[in-house]
């Protein structure tokens, strides 16, 4: 059974794991603490980039030689592969770590096993400490669960995130929406999308707004790193000047020829979503951002392709223009889909709602 002093620690390992929300896709967020045999921390670290040194080489370099004999709190199971960098679990005991406290583990084929092959070196391993606030998060939305979806799914984990007027509207009847939400409700989206690898539109947004679908930080300066831009165009329709197939950022039009088409429920023919995801997937992508229009919002609540939702809800009305969410496949009440509240705050003068989906049947 863990001990105070290790549950502790973990909760930690948890905070540090979340300083690389923004940098480290398309790998997992990861803390660890390194604990002396008197509970005293004696090494931290966090994973900061894919291909960089993962998050228990970071806590031993900084014990150095009083890593001996210590019990290593780490938010994932130790990886036991030689990936871009070597296998954790060797590290650890290389370095003498005599008891490793995990939150979750590891669910890729690749990287698994680290628990065993620990146990096999007699070292002490505990799992399921913390594993719920090492999936979710101290703070809503901080916590694993992005990568941890996207391997056990082996498809991006998607938010879906949109901007409506109370009555849920997402632009006015003359299709105008610049601005439904406030400065500050728009910079949060900003600090949103710099947390995820891949941004999705459909092309109706595409020929409606020509968006330019970059991070920009508060003065409005592109960041370094840039999401893939996507849009989901089943027929090729996007303009050639569209301001998306700029060099601003990585673009990929992903067309009905080459992820492939099914017959929609009302008989049209649509994008194959699901082998979009899994192409996206395939390259290395493990968040998707999608940011509309309301039929591709639509198709992907239809195919089940939907993690969680972020709403940020203007204290404004329009009475007539688009929904944010078209032809979802919901017919009637009983069918109705529900989602568990994680968050509500008010950001600006705007009411931000974060809900994650339930299980449907
Ligand atoms: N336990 C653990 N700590 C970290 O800090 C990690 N980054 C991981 N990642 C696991 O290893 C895979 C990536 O390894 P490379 O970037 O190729 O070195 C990743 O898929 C996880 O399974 N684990």
């Amino acid at each position: 059974m863990a001990s105070d002093a290790e549950i502790e620690a973990m909760r930690q390992a948890i905070g540090l794991a979340a300083r690389g929300l923004a940098t480290v896709l398309p790998n997992p967020v990861v803390g660890c603490v390194l604990l002396g045999p008197d509970g005293t921390v004696v090494g931290e670290g966090w994973h900061e980039h894919a291909g960089g040194p993962h998050a228990e080489v970071m806590a031993l370099r900084a014990a150095g030689e009083r890593a001996r004999g210590t019990t290593a709190v780490v938010t994932l199971e130790p990886c036991n592969h030689t990936g871009r960098t070597g296998p954790c679990s060797e590290a650890l005991i290389a370095a003498g770590v005599t008891r490793v406290v995990v939150a979750v583990p590891d669910p890729s084929d690749e990287a698994c096993g680290g628990a065993v092959r620990l146990r096999e070196a007699g070292v002490d391993v505990e799992t399921g400490v913390l594993t719920q606030e090492a999936e979710q998060g101290l703070e809503p939305g901080e916590g694993n669960e992005v990568w941890l979806t996207a391997v056990r799914r082996q498809r991006p984990f998607v938010t879906w995130k949109f901007a409506a007027t109370l009555d849920g509207r997402v632009a006015a009847q003359d299709g105008t929406s610049q601005w439904i939400t406030s400065v500050e409700a728009r910079g949060d989206v900003h600090r949103l999308r710099a947390q995820v690898d891949t941004m999705l539109v459909g092309v109706g947004t595409v020929l409606a707004d020509d968006p330019l679908l970059t991070v920009r930080d508060a003065d409005g300066k592109p960041l370094a790193r840039q999401p893939l831009r996507v849009v989901a165009d089943t027929r090729n329709r996007t303009p050639q000047n569209a301001k998306i197939r700029g060099d601003d950022a990585p673009t990929w039009i992903a067309t009905g020829e080459e992820v492939g088409v099914v017959t929609g429920s009302k008989g049209s023919s649509a994008l194959d979503l699901p082998s979009l995801m899994h192409q996206l997937y395939v390259r290395d992508r493990r968040h998707v951002l999608l940011e509309g229009g309301p039929r591709l919002a639509g198709a992907m609540v239809e195919a089940g392709l939907v993690d969680r939702v972020i709403a940020y809800l203007a204290p404004a009305l329009l009475g007539a223009g688009p929904n944010a969410l078209i032809d979802a496949g919901i017919t009637t009440i009983a069918d109705v889909w529900r989602l568990d509240l994680v968050d509500v705050r008010q950001v600006g003068g705007d009411v931000r709602v974060l809900a994650r989906p339930r299980a449907r049947h």
